[in-house]
């Protein structure tokens, strides 16, 4: 178990300082408030891990509470860093930085690359994703059409956020290629309080993944750990930034997810045995970061505020936020995987085949092929998971729409076996024609009343209240009570209380246009008439729900071949792309034989030049030895004629 680590950073001032104002102080990582003559304020005082003061560097902060967690995340430890604060504190330039003093994340990504390329005994394998949480919704900014993406949890992945984009990477180059993609895809906005604010929260991921490098054995336990670095968007006073239509509802959301955050660091923060629910799933955010937040993950804090006497407020707000977040423990274990949950298993057999084959021919350019083939498996494995995933919605939405069709079709047998009970009834009574339709029955009812219709009575009605139809319609513009109110109304008397709302005058128009009369509450038949004919239209309209329904499983129906398509159509493409991998084994396979050709000749022509050599040698050797024979000849015989020569002048 241990504690989160937690601290603050003081931005530098942006106004001048004014004399007569309360003012923060630091000393020995303590922050406390005091009066503008210098004198403590008393109970606002708080001690933290590290308190940054306003001349901080990135580099130091990094130094200070980053790197551990980075190092520790290499070794398969989950790590998280975020930034809070109010807005325009500094967490964005924390968390990202700028040209001359770059920020955690770039310091985090160089790091990790540098670290574990000098780990010689380990092989790493490093994904990256980069998400936004925005109005509550997340959205991938590594892949514009990725939006509203939804939150699951898997016994083998925990939570995740399925059909985010995952990048595989080998340097820190191209991951902050990607990182400026990301950042060009995230909402910001102008507020009163910062010309570039942040209106999302941002969760930059790294998935480290690592196996020993000599391990031969396919049972060898991975190590996978997820680092999260992460961009809080800021708490803000609506009144303070001015927001107003787009940017009040984006406040609005992000002040309610930094409440929640708030509510989870409470809840989290009491004492153990007292420790209620805690609320994560309240928000996408609580919910990402659960891991991080009293769980297995080494995690850091850092708050961010403002000097500025105007801002005290909120600093105290982040400060008591801080304080509380302090007494956070987690349990930060490594995390080791033997199935094949992790990555690297699934690709590492045809991958550390191809490596091999390919060690010492053109490296560069081949590890580039190496992973531009692991991201496209990755890529084709992600979305053949989302695909399988939309068509387990599919699947689950037509059962359910089956199931609602089946009730329907109970309900419809229901109410006609009813209907043919009713009208055996009346048979045996003698008081029913045989009719097969609403309309037929409203016109037998007309037929059998003469000119008038007989209404079902609910409650009990006023004796008899007759609307009668007139041929004008006139709008009025006053409606006046009418004195001689009656039970007989005509149009002109609805016009009168409707104010000329002829709205209902059209409804009216769907019943015949006779004289209507109340049917005497002691009429034995009206009973059993108003429920055929509820009965009728209830059938009517569960007939035509279920036309609407049978058309909407049609359209499901052709969804899921259509997904169904797309499905095998990837896997198609992943069995090709499986192929080509299989092709340039074999390419690799013969480039080889066809480099041991080369190497053989190149030796056969070695050891004939060698030869060749040594024959030059012996061949001057004797050539010196006959050389020197001939001199010594030449020099004996040039002695002979000189002797002989000299004889003869004697
Ligand atoms: N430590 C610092 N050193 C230099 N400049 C800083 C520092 N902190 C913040 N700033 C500057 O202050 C301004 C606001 O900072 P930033 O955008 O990082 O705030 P924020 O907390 O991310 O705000 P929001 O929540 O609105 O996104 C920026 O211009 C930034 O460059």
């Amino acid at each position: 178990m241990e504690k989160i680590s937690v601290a603050v950073r003081f931005r530098p001032s942006i106004a001048e300082e004014a004399a007569g104002e309360r003012q923060w102080r630091i000393e020995d990582n303590r922050i406390s408030l005091h009066r503008p003559l210098g004198t403590p304020i008393s109970g606002i005082s708080f001690a933290f891990d590290h308190v940054f003061e306003q001349s901080s560097t990135n580099a130091s902060v990094y130094d200070i509470l980053i790197k551990s967690i980075i190092h520790a995340a290499i070794n398969g430890f989950n790590g998280t860093a975020f930034a809070y604060g109010q807005t325009s504190s500094g967490k964005t330039f924390t968390m990202n930085g700028s040209q001359l003093d770059p920020g955690i994340i770039p310091q985090a990504v160089r790091d990790i690359f540098d670290t574990t390329h000098m780990i010689t005994d380990r092989e790493f394998l490093v994904r990256v994703s980069y998400m936004e949480i925005y109005n509550e919704e997340i959205n991938d900014l590594l892949s514009l059409g990725n939006q509203r993406l939804p939150v699951h949890e898997s016994l083998e992945r925990g939570v995740y956020v399925a059909g985010l984009r995952e990048e595989i990477v080998n340097s820190a180059d191209q991951v902050l290629e990607l990182i400026k993609l990301g950042e060009a895809n995230r909402h910001v906005g102008e507020t009163n309080m910062n010309v570039r604010s942040s209106r999302s929260h941002t969760i930059f991921r790294m998935v480290i993944e690592s196996s020993a490098k000599d391990s031969t054995s396919s049972v060898d336990a991975i190590r996978v750990s997820v680092l999260n670095l992460v961009d809080l968007a800021g708490s803000e006073r609506i009144a303070k930034t001015g927001a107003g239509g787009v940017r009040l509802k984006e406040g609005k959301h992000i002040n309610k997810s930094l409440m929640i955050l708030g509510n989870v660091i409470n809840k989290l923060s009491e004492n153990g045995k007292h420790r209620a629910h805690i609320p994560y799933r309240d928000s996408k955010l609580t919910r990402i970061l659960q891991p991080a937040l009293g769980g297995n993950a080494k995690t850091s804090i850092i708050c961010t505020v403002a000097p500025e006497e105007v801002h005290i407020e909120e600093t105290k707000g982040t400060l008591q936020f801080a304080s509380r977040a302090k007494r956070i423990t987690n349990c930060a274990q490594v995390n080791e995987v033997l199935t094949d949950a992790a990555l690297l298993k699934r690709q590492k057999q045809e991958i550390e085949e191809l490596r091999r084959k390919l060690q010492g021919q053109h490296s560069e350019v081949l590890e580039q092929v190496i992973l531009k083939q692991r991201n496209d498996m990755h890529k084709s494995e992600l979305e053949r998971e989302k695909l399988a995933m939309e068509l387990q919605e599919e699947r689950k939405s037509r059962q359910a729409l089956e199931h609602h069709m089946g009730e329907q079709q109970r309900r419809i047998d229901y109410l006609n076996e009813l209907l043919a009970s009713n009208d055996a009834r009346k048979l045996v009574q003698g008081t029913i024609h045989t009719h097969s339709s609403y309309e037929e029955m409203s016109s037998r009812n007309c037929m059998s009343q003469g000119n008038t219709f007989t209404t079902p009575i609910f409650k009990a009605m006023p004796d008899q209240f007759v609307v009668k139809r007139s041929n004008h319609s006139k709008a009025f513009d006053s409606s006046p009570l009418p004195e001689n109110f009656t039970n007989t109304a005509n149009e002109d008397l609805w016009l009168q209380l409707n104010k000329g709302f002829r709205t209902d005058l059209d409804a009216l128009q769907m019943t015949p246009n006779v004289r209507y009369r109340a049917a005497q509450s002691n009429d034995t038949s009206i009973g059993t008439d108003l429920e055929e004919w509820n009965t009728k239209e209830r059938c009517l309209n569960l007939a035509s729900e279920c036309k609407l329904h049978a058309l909407q499983v049609d359209a499901l129906k052709e969804q899921y071949d259509m997904l169904e398509r797309k499905y095998s159509q990837l896997r198609e493409e992943n069995s090709s792309l499986v192929q080509t991998l299989s092709n340039s084994n074999h390419d690799v396979v013969v480039l080889k034989a066809q480099k041991d050709e080369l190497q053989k000749d190149l030796n056969y022509e070695r050891e004939k030049m060698r030869d060749l050599k040594e024959e030059i040698r012996l061949f001057g050797l004797v050539f010196a030895e006959r050389e020197c024979l001939l001199n010594s000849l030449y020099s004996k015989s040039k002695t002979m004629i000189e002797n002989f020569s000299s004889s003869q002048i004697i």
